[in-house]
């Protein structure tokens, strides 16, 4: 996608604001023009902001000093380049604007050679830094989501479902921790080779995520091992939703290359309770380890619950 960059001139000399207006356009920038701090202020916080801020130092509402301490009190991932535009040029002026967040200067009245040359350096930075964010944002998806089925994986999950149980801890609410894997999947594997199994795997992280909430968790931890993490009432209605999966599972056509290969799954499960005064994420998930064991032990396609193996 080719880069745009949209600039907000903030000027309340409205004969110097054309004028820039005029150049930046000429040289293909897309401008809005505010007149006073409190317009430049509503642009800055907009939606999607201009990302190239030619502020004037004087203004009425705020001035670009106090508009620039605004801008950079936010942690943004994506933060405007700010030129300040001023007549004042002593070194002490430079400093403090620059101190407070500005990236450049350009001193009023404007030698166009200069700004372009300002406004240039302004772009390139803003397009370093926009590939910069582009990858940033790709490395993020890359270390958290599983690249086979597109789930949560194993640390993104640990780190996300430590947040759940401290939340449903104080709001006092119920959580089912479970964990899922499928039977015999190395036989299937053998039977039907390793890409019929991706494809198995593919097909179950779609599934177990239909059959959750949008704000429950599906991750996979590993190899044929899945995550399953959602709030219920009671312990009777969290076994009726995780028998509602495996069934859905048994019933399912799973398809490679027209053969339909039988999959079920194995559950272990572990209600959490406000009471429990378990705050380790890793005891909750030992319990649904253990759970899953027995019901492999007890002849596979099965729900357990931690409760019944103590
Ligand atoms: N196709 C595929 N197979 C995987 C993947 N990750 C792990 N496996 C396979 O999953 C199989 C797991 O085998 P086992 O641990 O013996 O378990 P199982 O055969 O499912 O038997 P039970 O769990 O006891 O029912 C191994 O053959 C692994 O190679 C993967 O990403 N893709």
């Amino acid at each position: 996608m080719a880069f745009s960059v949209r600039a907000l001139i903030a000027d309340d000399d409205k004969a110097s604001a054309k004028l820039v207006e005029v150049l930046l356009k000429k040289w293909g920038i897309e401008v809005v023009v505010a007149h006073d701090g409190l317009e430049a202020l509503e642009y800055i916080m907009q939606f999607d902001p201009p990302s190239l801020l030619l502020l004037d130092w004087e203004m009425p509402g705020y001035n670009g000093i106090e508009l620039c301490q605004k801008v950079r009190k936010n942690d943004m991932k994506n933060p405007p380049y700010i030129i300040i535009c001023t007549a004042r040029d002593s070194a002490e002026h430079i400093a403090e604007g620059l101190n407070q967040g500005a990236n450049d200067f350009v001193t009023k009245p404007f030698n166009t050679q200069v700004l372009k040359a300002r406004v240039e350096v302004g772009c390139r930075t803003l397009k370093l830094q926009a590939r910069l964010v582009e990858a940033m944002t790709r490395l993020d998806r890359l270390a958290s989501f599983d690249e086979l089925t597109g789930l949560l994986n194993r640390r993104a999950l640990f780190e996300r479902v430590h947040e759940d149980l401290s939340r449903a801890m104080r709001t006092e609410s119920r959580l089912c921790f479970a964990v899922c894997d499928i039977d015999w999947f190395k036989r299937i594997n053998d039977k039907y080779g390793h890409p019929a199994g991706d494809a198995i795997l593919r097909q179950l992280g779609a599934l177990l995520s239909q059959q959750l909430r949008l704000y429950d968790r599906v991750g996979r931890i590993g190899g044929e091992e899945f995550f399953l993490l959602f709030s219920v009432k009671d312990i009777v209605r969290a076994n009726k939703v995780l028998e509602r999966i495996r069934q859905e599972i048994e019933k399912c056509r799973f398809e490679f290359e027209g053969k339909v290969i039988p999959v079920t799954m194995s559950f272990g499960a572990a209600f959490v309770t406000p009471d429990d005064k378990v705050e380790r994420v890793e005891v909750y998930f030992s319990h649904a380890d253990k759970a899953l064991y027995r019901s492999k032990e007890r002849g596979r396609n099965l729900v357990t619950f931690f409760n019944d193996c103590v």
